[in-house]
């Protein structure tokens, strides 16, 4: 177990693989830990440094009061990685994951030689849908929420098998103030601007079946990127990498060797 300690925060981490490897960095979702990327980091190819974190007010990382800002989120990625001495990563980015990963490209180039943007945009919902999320939870915690997470998590046929539960545990056994801070965060997030400036090589991840980040919109935040590669899984919904971490790393393997990331 590997921690962090940046001051303000402590944040907790995982290195996988090959110390020595090129580097890539995962960054997980609202409502998740780092444990969502177990099936893909085990189907990654030999030669690679995976890093893992849980972001604040998540998983083992400490939780600082809410509300959370998107630069504060953006400034923890930067300060673990200064920490770890991470230069010219392929950063991964889920949901919330991905505008932490936006934000850092835009910030440290010289960090981030390739986004991989999964299940996310530069501007996710409105920021009062996202201000009665941070209202709710407060008020009552996750546990109401989570059946209607699941839907927007996971495609129909995965909500039908007992897996469903392990994933709802990780929710809702979320600390109540981290996700209310994290959704502030997404609620003042708009990266239209800055992510259109951005040059590098990139990937966007879809679910078909994704009630947060539906493909349309997931595709209009790659496309501001020039160049960026676009791939959907279809019996997906905002979790692709639980639900097809074949197809997921796969697809990830073929992008790290086309970016000469891997041999
Ligand atoms: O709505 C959800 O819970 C899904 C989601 C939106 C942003 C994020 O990180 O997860």
């Amino acid at each position: 177990m590997q921690i962090a300690d940046l001051g303000d925060v402590q944040l907790h981490y995982r290195i996988d693989g090959d110390p020595d490897g090129a580097p890539l960095v995962f960054a997980n979702s609202l409502g998740t830990d780092l444990r969502v990327w177990d099936a893909v980091v085990e189907r990654l190819p030999a030669g690679l440094k995976v890093i893992r974190y849980d972001k604040r007010g998540h998983g083992l990382s400490s939780c600082p009061p809410a509300p959370y800002s998107m630069g504060a989120l953006v400034r923890d990625a930067e300060r673990l990685l200064d920490h770890l001495q991470v230069r010219d990563c392929v950063f991964i980015g889920l949901s919330i994951g991905g505008m932490i990963a936006q934000g850092l490209a835009v910030k440290r180039l010289d960090m981030v030689r390739a986004l991989v943007l999964s299940n996310t945009a530069a501007k996710i919902g409105t920021a009062e849908m996202w201000q009665d999320r941070v209202k709710a939870v407060t008020e009552q915690g996750i546990e109401p929420l989570a059946d209607n997470v699941m839907e927007r998590w996971f495609a129909r046929d995965f909500r039908a098998t007992p897996e469903l539960q392990l994933w709802r545990n990780m929710l809702v056994q979320q600390s109540r103030a981290g996700y209310a801070g994290c959704c502030a965060a997404i609620a003042g997030t708009d990266f239209y601007t800055p992510t259109s400036g951005l040059r590098l090589p990139c990937l966007g991840f879809a679910g078909a079946e994704d009630g947060a980040t539906p493909p349309d919109l997931v595709r209009e935040t790659v496309d501001l990127i020039p160049g960026s590669q676009f791939h959907l899984i279809r019996r997906a919904g905002h979790i692709p990498c639980v639900e097809q971490p074949d197809e997921y790393a796969d697809r990830l393997t073929q992008f790290l060797k086309e970016t000469g990331h891997i041999d």
